[in-house]
Formats: C-alpha cells, sequence, structure tokens
C-alpha cells in the first residue's frame, strides 16, 4: 500500500477483540462498525476472556473475511504467526514486542505498525522500517491496564516537530468529543478501542467520530 493510501486508511481505525465487546458478538460489532465509516482494523484478541488457540483464529479468520468484503486493510496486534496464518495485511507491534527491525525484515510485504511514545522511539521505529505510528496514551484508558502514563496530543506535536512524517495515528481514551485535538496535533487519524466497541450503536459511535475527524 502506498504511503498516502495508507494514511487515509488510518483515519478511523478500530482496534479490537471480544473482551472490549461486552458481551456483543465481536462479529456483529465489527460490521455495524464498518457501516458506520472505520477505514482500518486490527484484531487485538488481548486481556481478561480473551479466546486462546483455535477458537482465536476461528475469530479472526472470520473478522479477516469480512474485512476483505468490505476493502479494509486487516492488521493483527503482537502475533506474527497469526498474521500470517490469517494472510491479515499488517502487524502492530509495541516497544515490548519482537523488534520491529526483525519484523520488518520477515513480514516483508505486510503493513507494520509500531507504538511510540516519544520522539526516540518515532525515530528508531523509521529507522527499522515501520510503515506507520501509533502513539499514546492520549487519554485516560481503562481498556489497556498496562499502559503508560497519559500524553496528551502534545506528544504528537513533539513527534511531527521533529521531522517524522511518517503514517501516525493516536490511541488511548480517544471518543468524538476530543478526536479533534489528536488529528490537530498532526495525526492522520484515531484509533480507538472503546468508543467504538462498547457503544450502544458501534455503527453510530463510529459515524459520529468520522464527522468530528472531518
Ligand atoms: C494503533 C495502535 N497503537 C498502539 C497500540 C499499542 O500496542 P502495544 O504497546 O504493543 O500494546 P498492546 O496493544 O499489544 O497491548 C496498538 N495496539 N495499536
Ligand atoms: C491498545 C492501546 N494502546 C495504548 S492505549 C490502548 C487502549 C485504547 O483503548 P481505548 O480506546 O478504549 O481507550
Ligand atoms: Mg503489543
Amino acid at each position: 500500500m502506498k504511503i498516502e493510501q495508507l494514511r487515509k486508511a488510518l483515519r478511523l481505525y478500530l482496534v479490537m477483540g471480544s473482551p472490549n465487546c461486552g458481551g456483543a458478538d465481536p462479529y456483529a460489532v465489527l460490521e455495524a462498525a464498518i457501516a458506520g465509516g472505520i477505514t482500518m482494523f486490527q484484531f487485538r484478541e488481548k486481556g481478561a476472556g480473551a479466546l486462546q488457540g483455535a477458537a482465536k483464529f476461528e475469530l479472526g479468520a472470520r473478522l479477516r473475511r469480512l474485512c476483505a468484503q468490505h476493502a479494509i486493510p486487516f492488521i493483527v496486534n503482537d502475533d506474527e504467526g497469526l498474521a500470517l496464518e490469517l494472510e491479515a495485511d499488517g502487524i502492530h507491534i509495541g516497544q515490548e514486542d519482537a523488534s520491529a527491525a526483525a519484523v520488518r525484515q520477515r513480514l516483508k510485504n505486510m503493513i507494520v505498525g509500531v507504538s511510540a511514545h516519544d520522539l526516540g522511539e518515532a525515530q528508531s521505529a523509521l529507522a527499522e522500517g515501520a510503515d506507520y505510528l501509533g502513539v499514546g496514551p492520549q487519554y485516560a484508558t481503562r481498556t489497556k491496564l498496562d499502559a503508560r502514563e497519559v500524553q496528551g496530543p502534545a506528544v504528537i506535536q513533539r513527534i511531527r516537530a521533529g521531522g517524522i512524517r511518517l503514517p501516525l495515528v493516536g490511541i488511548g481514551g480517544i471518543d468524538a468529543t476530543n478526536a479533534c485535538h489528536v488529528i490537530r496535533a498532526g495525526a492522520d487519524g484515531v484509533a480507538v478501542v472503546s468508543a467504538i466497541a462498547s457503544a450502544h450503536s458501534p455503527r453510530e459511535a463510529a459515524a459520529e467520530l468520522l464527522r468530528n475527524i472531518k
């Protein structure tokens, strides 16, 4: 995927697994979110009650097919083996995961997203071949219990001011009320979990986020 295409795909990035859906069917949640206008999806099956083994693979395969039907890029969180098995479009890795350089080397044709918390990490990710950055947490989040301290959109301004032009999304505690600040700071889009996955109407939540980003 070309860089400008990726920038557009990152506009409204849903990150989700079954534990984030409040008991609703993740397939139905993703279907509704796609109808609401999400532009990219990350399968992140993590946290209390997360599926393992064959059940995780089967859910991933169903969500992968749904994304393919709607031309939504499908990214796998953390797990290189699963990304290959599901023929994902890409993988997202953090600072505590496998090295970005090694993943880039092994998964030559996939999109590689890397989490960055400051300019130094963003520079290293760029040097190691990352295609995009996930920067956060922007705001307080209850979704990721081991998240670092809240940074606010200013961290995106610092990364942009440091000359990093890679496609970039903010993540962490983002919803329709604050997404505009993340975009104004220089992000190409926002990555959200609970604002869509635990919404009463994931479709309407996605549509409202999209309106606020635009
Ligand atoms: C788009 C995006 N940005 C950041 C993250 C966080 O990745 P990581 O730090 O590896 O934490 P986990 O998600 O693996 O718990 C992400 N997943 N997506
Ligand atoms: C995966 C991840 N990485 C940094 S914060 C976070 C969780 C974001 O979840 P939410 O959008 O519900 O705050
Ligand atoms: Mg990770």
